[in-house]
């Protein structure tokens, strides 16, 4: 689908399996080199910014010359506050209860950092997608928490499995959603 410049390696800067399926799905060949970084939020910090700044971070930490590398991060924003991954079921169920029969934004920063000639650029974009669930019942969360599609997911859920059945309306990028902003991510790739 995208043509890059013959001897350029194309790396993605991420251990999610979503984000790795989406980009091989549009057919790119690439590395996957996940980036180790400190996840926790700015004080004060709007939920775009932050991924924002954890995308880029993500794709300067482990940019080597000669690569082009993507990189990303998603989270969910309910009432202003930031939802990352749960740290256990506890908090798995609570975050389902505030999404339960309402809207929630789910919004992904991707980096786009090419170091081929001259000085290395450094793209961001941040993508959002308003998400509406249906009402939850304690049935429902305690159902869907056994499937254990919960765990590593920001917000607690993964709209592409089981959760799938949660979810009345999407206005936005679905891929987004599962972590990576398919045609946003490739068109930052054919302008750069
Ligand atoms: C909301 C939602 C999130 N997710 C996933 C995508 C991401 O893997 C994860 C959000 O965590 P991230 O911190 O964005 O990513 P990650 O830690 O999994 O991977 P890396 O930082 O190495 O790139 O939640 C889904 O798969 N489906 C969904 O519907």
């Amino acid at each position: 689908m995208i043509e890059l410049p013959d001897g350029v390696e194309l790396v993605l800067a991420s251990a999610s399996p979503r984000r790795r399926e989406l980009l091989a799905g549009a057919g790119l060949d690439f590395a996957v080199v996940p980036a180790d970084i400190d996840e926790t939020p700015l004080p004060g910090e709007c939920p775009a910014d932050y991924v924002a700044r954890l995308s880029a971070q993500k794709a300067q930490a482990v940019a080597q010359p000669g690569q082009i590398v993507i990189a990303a991060d998603t989270t969910v924003e309910v009432d202003g506050a930031i939802l990352e991954k749960p740290v256990d079921r506890a908090d798995a169920r609570r975050m389902l209860r505030l999404l339960s029969g309402r809207a929630h934004r789910c919004h992904t920063g991707v980096s786009v950092r090419s170091a081929l000639a001259g000085e290395p650029t450094l793209a961001t974009q941040v993508v959002t997608t308003e998400v509406v669930f249906v009402e939850l019942t304690d049935v429902m969360i305690d159902w869907y928490l056994d499937t254990g599609e919960a765990d590593d997911k920001a917000g607690a859920y993964g709209i592409q499995g089981a959760a799938g059945a949660f979810v009345e309306r999407v206005e936005g990028s679905v891929t987004n959603v599962i972590g990576l902003p398919l045609a946003e991510t490739l068109a930052m790739l054919a302008n750069g």
